[in-house]
């Protein structure tokens, strides 16, 4: 079973092209990083109590005001109220600036990773011949060796990004919509570090033009991958599951080698300067 990384950065179409590979012909299971990123804060989680923690002394607004729609004060079944996305936003974007999103990202990420990993195993039983990793921060959070290729969705233009991200969330100024593009990579870098993979390991597709363009580079994609983790390969790692052990880590181990020399030649050109 392939694992198809889907990354890119804010905008630039991952959930655009999620969406094309959820549905027919492909319908492949989507592992979405953003919605478990969701799931995993809301009233009565772990992750809830300990963004309250951190952040409601500092944030007044942290919480959606009481309506009587969202349960009032003590938000619905008493669990409290779901927190002010655009706020917390605000916080660990603007002004709270990099500690405030790591303590964040320190709350989120390892439940987000754990129930990628039960999503991940679920896949496998079910016999994909491939999964969908999309995530936002794929090469900023070390998912990168996990992923058999990667599929970066970029704009050459960051006029493009900034347009299409200030139409979808309006209620973002242009200083916010400014410092959520910057808190990630640059796309274009993401695009080299992808294609530094080289051939079937990494792919880019650039969504400066329309969704007709970005379907027919997507689904070239696709049959090249196809081509390279048929159906009958997910089917013998279901029935072996050492095969599907030993080819994980063969994936993991030229994954991990790929990053680690992404890492040497970028540390080379640094010194050069
Ligand atoms: C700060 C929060 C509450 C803002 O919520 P909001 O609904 O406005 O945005 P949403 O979650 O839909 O994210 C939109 C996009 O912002 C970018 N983004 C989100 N979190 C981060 C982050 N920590 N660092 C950099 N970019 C991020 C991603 O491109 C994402 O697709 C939210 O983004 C969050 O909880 N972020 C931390 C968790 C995280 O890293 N999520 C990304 C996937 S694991
Ligand atoms: N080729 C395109 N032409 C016009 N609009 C597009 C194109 N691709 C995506 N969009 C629009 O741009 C916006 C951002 O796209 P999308 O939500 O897919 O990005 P994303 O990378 O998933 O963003 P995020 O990181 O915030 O989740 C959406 O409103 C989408 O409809």
């Amino acid at each position: 079973m392939l694992f198809l990384g889907l990354t890119g950065s804010i905008a630039t179409g991952k959930s655009t092209v999620s969406s094309i590979l959820a549905s027919a012909p492909y319908n492949l299971p989507v592992i979405d990083a953003d919605k478990i990123a969701r799931q995993v804060v809301e009233p009565g989680t772990y992750g809830y109590r300990q963004i309250l923690t951190n952040f409601a002394a500092s944030t007044p607004d942290l919480l959606v005001p009481p309506t009587s729609e969202n349960g009032g004060e003590n938000g619905l079944q008493g669990r409290g109220r779901a927190l002010n996305r655009p706020a917390l936003g605000r916080r660990v974007f603007g002004e709270g600036g990099e500690a405030d999103r790591k303590t964040l990202n320190g709350i989120v990420h390892p439940a987000v990773r754990r129930e990628m990993y039960k999503q991940m195993l679920w896949a496998y039983l079910r016999g994909h011949w491939a999964v969908i990793l999309d995530v936002p921060l794929l090469f900023e959070s070390g998912w990168e060796p996990l992923c058999g290729t990667i599929l970066v969705v970029a704009v050459k233009d960051p006029a493009v990004q900034m347009k299409r991200l200030r139409a979808r969330d309006e209620h973002l100024t242009q200083e916010d919509a400014e410092n959520r593009v910057k808190a990630q990579w640059d796309v274009r870098d993401k695009a080299d570090r992808c294609l530094s993979r080289g051939k079937g390991k990494g792919t880019v597709v650039w969504n400066d033009g329309g969704k007709e363009d970005l379907r027919r580079q997507v689904d070239q994609v696709m049959l090249e991958a196809k081509a390279s983790s048929p159906q009958w390969w997910a089917y013998l790692l279901l029935l072996l599951p050492p095969i599907a052990a030993l080819s994980g880590a063969v994936n993991y181990l030229q994954g991990w080698w790929m990053k680690k020399e992404w890492e040497r030649r970028k540390t080379q050109e640094k010194a050069k300067l």
